[in-house]
């Protein structure tokens, strides 16, 4: 009862007795804290493990207003554009927040920026819900979209409703994307926006069927496939969606499909005339500028910086400080230790007999006071 009352102390009494009367016979069980249920109710009382300046994820400012479908909503009745950016971890959703780029897109794209694959397919919902997770730690304004990954709602309505609603309480989500407007894929859309989750469609270029498509091509540069893209978009509006990705279709496409749809559309390599725009992160900022990698840029990506270049040479600068000894230097040494403490040391370690290290410590004491 001691270690409770511990326990209970930044509560008010009144708090407490509830508390205590949930418990119940929890009272006596305090070894095995980790599965009682008003350890979730304590979470300061019991934050021992967290050092006291939290950075990632501790106590934070006022949060900013976040972005919701009513915002989205509001942007395209007023006709403004849409921006999205993807990204997959902590850091890179708190560049994108930052910017206050409207939608945050954990695309399956991790499977190849993050993960080094060929297309997106290898990537599972496991893994798209740790980077889900991650982002959503990094994201305090923007609307969060958690892409469902290839294999993940195509075989029931079930499955689709299955996988939607993990994006949302495992992912931390505020919606999912799918992809594709054959009748499966429009069915999977109306069940899961049934089930309360909104629904971003995705038509044009669906990297998930590269199997079939036969590449990364662009998509509907004649009419027949123009107009089956169209009547994919407005068959997934019917279904709910409330935006759909355009990709890799050309520019008239998307303005002919943007008019015809009363949600926004959101191109990526399909022009100017679509309701917004999303770009993959690592294209953006130019991450993969290594002719390696530069192969894996498509054409449509503007990239707005050279990162891939500053960490290369970041990292090749590094390299070669540490070869020479530049670093750490005493300017990045910054723990001291007092001159009788050296002394003491250096007195123990004769008095043992090892003069060797003795006079190693001596010696670098001296070094860091004659170059501090
Ligand atoms: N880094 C990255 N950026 C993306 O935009 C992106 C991904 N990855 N992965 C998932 C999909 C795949 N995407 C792609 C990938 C390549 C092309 C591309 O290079 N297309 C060529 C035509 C290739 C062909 O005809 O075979 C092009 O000329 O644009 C287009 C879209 C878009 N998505
Ligand atoms: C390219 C965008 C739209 C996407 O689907 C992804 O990043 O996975």
């Amino acid at each position: 009862m001691s270690v409770l009352r511990n326990v209970m102390l930044p509560w008010s009494e009144k708090f407490a007795s509830v508390m205590l009367r949930q418990v119940g016979s929890f009272q006596t069980s305090i070894p095995h804290a980790r599965c009682c249920p008003w350890q979730l109710m304590t979470k300061q009382a019991f934050a021992s493990s967290q050092p006291e300046n939290v950075v990632y994820a501790g106590p934070s400012q006022a949060s900013p207003k976040r972005v919701t479908l009513r915002t989205l909503r509001t942007k395209y009745a007023n006709q403004e554009p849409i921006s999205m950016v993807t990204a997959y971890d902590y850091p890179s959703a708190v560049h994108v927040d930052e910017a206050n780029v409207d939608i945050l897109l954990v695309g399956d794209s991790a499977a190849m920026v993050v993960h080094g694959h060929d297309t997106t397919l290898p990537i599972t919902l496991d893994e798209m819900l740790v980077h889900c997770r991650a982002a959503a730690r990094g994201a305090r304004r923007a609307f969060l979209v958690g892409d469902l990954p290839f294999g993940s709602y195509e075989v029931s309505t079930a499955q689709a409703v299955q996988s939607a609603t993990r994006m949302l309480k495992e992912g931390n989500m505020d919606a999912v994307k799918l992809e594709g407007g054959s009748s499966g894929r429009v069915s999977a859309a109306r069940a899961i926006v049934e089930a309360g989750v909104a629904v971003m469609g995705h038509v044009g270029l669906t990297p998930q069927s590269v199997s079939v498509l036969g590449g990364f091509r662009p998509q509907a540069q004649v009419a027949d496939e123009a107009l089956e893209v169209m009547q994919r978009a407005l068959a997934l509006q019917g279904a709910g969606c409330f935006s759909i990705v355009l990709e890799c279709v050309p520019a008239p496409i998307a303005a002919a499909v943007t008019k015809a749809l009363s949600i926004p559309t959101i191109g990526i390599g399909a022009g100017p005339a679509t309701s917004g725009q999303v770009l993959v992160y690592h294209d953006l900022l130019g991450m993969m500028s290594h002719p390696h990698h530069a192969k894996v840029t498509p054409k449509f990506c503007k990239q707005y910086a050279s990162a891939g270049k500053v960490i290369q040479s970041a990292i090749q600068q590094y390299r070669d400080e540490v070869a020479s000894r530049t670093f750490p230097g005493t300017a990045f040494s910054p723990y001291k230790i007092p001159d009788a403490e050296i002394e003491s040391l250096a007195r123990e370690l004769r008095a043992r007999g090892l003069e060797d290290i003795a006079k190693a410590v001596e010696e670098e004491a001296q070094r860091q006071k004659t170059h501090a």
